[in-house]
């Protein structure tokens, strides 16, 4: 659905160089939530741009939707660009126009007139739980209910995918909840793909089905969350879960994204000669499954048959960490 190969982005200012994105490859399938989540200067806001085209990357190649945008002019751009929805971190609404007339601007560019453009508004409004202020001005309205707007105005086209950047950075935690579940709701009800950028962990776990980590230009790992989380070294695993660095070279890191762990445990000890000591973890909900990483010491005879087991098992198994 969204395929970024080899993507460069190179500024120059002045006598000044920066590589803002250096090789990404990204691959965001059909009808999922995409998060790519770095911290500010990574190269988030260049990615974003340079999927939609609003930025041509210095080399590289980007398909939407089966077309490649890299290949198009600018006119064929603006067409192209009605598969594309955005929403932006501060709203970006006319405040002369109404809740209605914000939401009516994109379909009256696209010259959708009269009785079609009015229908058309009411049924965003209530697909965003907004139908009673389409007369408000945006000054009358909270960060969220902006947001709601936003988001209305940006599926007018009825556009396949929805690129988000920073959507819910400006709003308090509530609010960010709610707006991270229209979106999902969104995603599932439309079959809309949504690719978002965040500096926010909190996101990449509410809403993602798959995330990037990135840094300096580049994706230092990437895919689908469950499968990241159980991969030994993950870097969104440490994110999502911290834990204490020790010394002990006893010391396993168990992660497990599809099943509880004290089964598994109590099954451990009975079938192997070990002992289990705990030193800490935590249970959490990622991706709609329940995860959990556990830092526990295992020690015995048969500790490394142990270990294989618990691989076996499908968890994700990390030593001396
Ligand atoms: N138009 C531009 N001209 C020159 N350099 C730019 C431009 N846009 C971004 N950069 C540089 O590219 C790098 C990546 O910036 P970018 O805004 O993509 O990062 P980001 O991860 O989105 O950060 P933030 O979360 O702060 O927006 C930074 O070093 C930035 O200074």
């Amino acid at each position: 659905m969204i395929e970024a190969t080899d993507l460069r982005k190179l500024y120059r200012i002045a006598d000044r160089e920066v590589l803002a994105l250096d090789g990404v490859d990204l691959r965001v399938a059909p009808g999922e939530v995409y998060g790519v989540v770095g911290q500010s200067g990574a190269g988030k806001s260049t990615l974003l741009r340079c999927v939609n085209l609003l930025e041509r990357p210095t080399s590289g190649s980007v398909r939407v939707h089966g077309r490649e945008l890299t290949a198009m002019s600018e006119s064929e751009l603006r067409g192209a660009r009605r598969d594309i929805g955005m929403v932006h971190q501060h709203f970006a609404l006319l405040s002369s126009r109404t809740v209605a007339g914000n939401v009516a601007f994109p379909l009256e560019i696209m010259g959708v007139r009269g009785a079609q453009r009015r229908r058309r508004v009411g049924e965003l409004l209530e697909l965003v739980g907004l139908q009673d202020k389409a007369r408000a001005y945006p000054a009358q309205l909270s960060g969220g209910q902006k947001q709601r707007v936003g988001i209305a105005r940006a599926l007018a086209a009825r556009p396949a995918v929805l690129l988000s950047d920073e959507a819910t950075s400006a709003l308090d935690p509530e609010t960010t909840g709610s707006i991270l579940e229209l979106l999902r709701d969104l995603n599932r009800e439309l079959g809309l793909t949504i690719l978002l950028i965040t500096h926010e962990m909190d996101v990449i776990k509410q809403i993602c089905d798959s995330a990037a980590i990135m840094e300096d230009g580049r994706f230092l790992e990437q895919g689908p969350i469950l499968d990241l989380l159980a991969r030994p070294g993950s870097l969104l695993a440490r994110s999502l879960f911290p834990l204490p660095a020790l010394e002990d070279p006893d010391t396993v890191v168990l992660t497990h994204t599809r099943q509880p762990e004290t089964a598994v445990l109590s099954e451990l000890t009975r079938h192997f000669d070990v002992d289990v000591h705990m030193y800490g973890g935590a249970v959490d909900t990622i991706a709609g499954s329940t995860v959990g990483r556990l830092q526990l010491r295992i020690t015995g005879a048969a500790r490394a048959a142990a270990l294989d087991h618990l691989r076996e098992q499908g968890m994700g198994v990390e030593v001396g960490a």
